[in-house]
């Protein structure tokens, strides 16, 4: 059985990727919090007999303990996560969304000399998703795009990593980086034809929603992909896992992991 190491691990994903790891064949055996958590010290089966694994904190973690790690924490612990994963030689999983240019670049660089991905959005319907958003945005050069997301009260980034990925596959449809399409959070103000709008919703308990409109004059196309269960996000993570601990040193997506380039050159 796989052995997990979660980083972020007492935070709304961590205790998803907990509760359903050993459904998913893994089982946690290190639960890393930050320094100043509340949680550290406590089991992480409060109420269960397996309840050997208490949170604990980075510098507590030995090699052996972990085979792979994945990260559902926040950016501002994106360093010192990749420098435990590199220390220990433990392939890293990172799923934190709102990283900064330079916290990418961190990934990149520390693709060179370990296995790690990346994933925004770790379902496979979003996945597949930005495959078909590329593609229409690729057939339909001329249309308005706007995404729409929604999620709970309690996210703090904006738009989120996975409207904003979804936003780069439109422009790498069109043969453009984000940067030169974007029309940014949509607010006052007529539209640049062809751009690509952002629009964000926070409320309640809704866990991610994202939809893709490409409109022209009397005619539109919305793609849209709905999760209704964290449970979604902590099994794409746990196989991105699964994958990724029999890689060589590399930047990976879940798009590598599930083959889907490959998959998709097959169907069309
Ligand atoms: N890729 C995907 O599919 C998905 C990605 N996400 C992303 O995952 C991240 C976590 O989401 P969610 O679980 O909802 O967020 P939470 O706020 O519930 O959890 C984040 C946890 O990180 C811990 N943390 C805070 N600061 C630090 C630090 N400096 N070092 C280490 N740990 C820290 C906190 O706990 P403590 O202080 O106790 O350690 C907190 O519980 C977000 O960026 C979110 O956007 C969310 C869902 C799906
Ligand atoms: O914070 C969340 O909850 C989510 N974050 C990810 C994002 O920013 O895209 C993925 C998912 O939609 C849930």
């Amino acid at each position: 059985m796989m052995k997990l190491g979660i980083l972020g691990a007492s935070g709304r994903m961590g205790q998803a990727v907990i509760a359903n790891a050993s459904r998913l064949n893994a089982t946690v055996t290190a639960a890393v919090v930050s320094d100043q958590s509340s949680r550290y010290g406590e089991p992480i089966y409060p109420n269960a007999a397996e309840a050997g694994v208490r949170f604990q904190h980075a510098g507590e973690v030995k090699p052996e303990q972990v085979d792979v790690f994945i990260d559902f924490s926040l950016p501002q612990a994106l360093e010192n996560n990749i420098a435990l994963a590199k220390r220990l030689r433990v392939p890293l999983v990172v799923c934190t969304t709102g990283l900064s240019e330079q916290q990418h670049s961190l990934l990149a660089q520390a693709g060179q000399s370990m296995p790690i991905l990346y994933a925004a959005n770790t379902s496979v319907g979003i996945t597949l998703l930005r495959q078909l958003v590329q593609l229409t945005a690729a057939a339909l050069p001329d249309t308005d795009i706007e995404i729409f997301e929604a999620h709970h009260s309690a996210k703090r980034d904006a738009p989120s990593g996975t409207a904003v990925v979804l936003g780069e596959s439109a422009a790498a449809g069109r043969g453009k980086r984000l940067s030169e399409l974007s029309a940014g959070v949509r607010g006052d103000g007529v539209r640049e034809p062809g751009s690509i709008g952002f629009s964000v919703v926070r409320a309640a308990d809704i866990i991610g929603e994202h939809t893709v409109l490409f409109a022209h004059p009397g005619e539109r196309i919305e793609l849209t992909h709905r999760v209704s269960n964290r449970q979604i996000f902590a099994r794409g993570a746990v196989q991105a896992a699964e994958w990724l601990k029999d890689q060589p040193s590399g930047l990976y997506s879940m798009a590598d992991m599930l083959q889907l380039k490959t998959l998709l050159k097959q169907l069309i």
